[in-house]
């Protein structure tokens, strides 16, 4: 892909990330980059939120929205990730996937990946330091921990808790709801820490990387640790995202997709 040629980026889902990612896309803020297409469940919906749609930008169904885009942004909710995920890979284009989860719960897509000429590209969501946690991963890691406070309201509907009949109400004091391996978190927790399952992705894998979740009423922020130690070096990295106007997901999300696609377009790019 040359600098000239714009790269043309679809969406799928519209919501909070999604339409972030769209807003500034369209208010052009990478050169070289262009949203083609979205799918969207609700196109009355979407066109009130973003009256740009439609015309240029296409609105598509999820099986189609690789047509004529190069990069597939999935935002949706984790129940729809394999639709768009399998026919945007089987069209051999690269897949930038939110719900990350999911990824561990299809393993096969990276398989399908290597045949169909895809590739898959997880942005750092809400998360940081993946870099330096693949810079540790060239050599060995002995332990990967991750640990997430987030407001009670960020976790509450997890189906950890439901099966559990923990409910989160008027807790006053921090809880410790779940400590186990990011695998187990990834499903109990399909909504709420995609970015254990990134962690895990980048290091030692779903079953050696350690979580524990916190709901946590003193804190305003959805904030995760990580702590890593390794043969070249110990890191402990702290990010503490606004919650966006959907409470499980953090502000930081968005930009760092934006971040992600001007990587693939930008003559300088800094950060592995
Ligand atoms: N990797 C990471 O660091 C992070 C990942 N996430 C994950 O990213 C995904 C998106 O997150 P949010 O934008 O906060 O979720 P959201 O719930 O705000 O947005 C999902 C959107 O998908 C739309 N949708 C539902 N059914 C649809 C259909 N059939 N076709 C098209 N669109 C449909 C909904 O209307 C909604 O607009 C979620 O799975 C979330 O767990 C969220 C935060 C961080
Ligand atoms: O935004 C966050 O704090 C992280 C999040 O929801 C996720 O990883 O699913």
């Amino acid at each position: 892909m040359t600098s000239k040629t714009p790269l043309r980026v679809g969406i799928a889902g519209l919501g909070a990330v999604g339409l972030d990612v769209a807003r500034r896309l369209i208010d052009g803020v990478i050169e070289g980059v262009t949203l083609t297409a979205v799918a969207v469940r609700d196109a009355d919906k979407a066109r009130r939120a973003l009256p740009q749609l439609g015309d240029l930008i296409a609105f598509r169904s999820m099986s189609a929205l690789a047509d004529d885009c190069d990069v597939v942004v999935e935002c949706l909710p984790p129940a729809l990730f394999r639709e768009v995920a399998v026919a945007t890979i089987d069209k051999g284009r690269l897949f930038m996937p939110l719900s990350v989860a999911q990824l561990l719960k299809n393993p096969d897509l990276i398989t399908r990946a290597k045949e169909k000429g895809a590739r898959i590209l997880v942005p750092t969501g809400a998360l940081l330091g993946l870099d330096a946690v693949r810079a540790a991963a060239e050599g060995t890691i002995h332990s990967v921990k991750m640990v997430t406070r987030k407001p009670p309201k960020g976790l509450e509907g997890a189906p950890y808790l439901v099966e559990r009949s923990v409910s989160l109400e008027g807790l006053k004091e921090p809880r410790k709801i779940f400590d186990g391996t990011a695998r187990e978190g990834a499903i109990g927790f399909p909504a709420n820490v995609n970015v254990a399952a990134a962690l895990s992705l980048a290091g030692v894998g779903p079953d050696r990387t350690q979580l524990e979740i916190w709901a946590d009423p003193t804190v305003t922020r959805n904030t995760h640790t990580i702590t890593v130690d390794s043969d070249a070096m110990r890191l402990s990295m702290t990010i503490e995202s606004i919650p966006s106007e959907n409470p499980r997901t953090g502000k930081s999300v968005a930009p760092s997709v934006i971040a992600a696609l001007r990587g693939l377009v930008s003559e300088l790019k800094v950060g592995s």
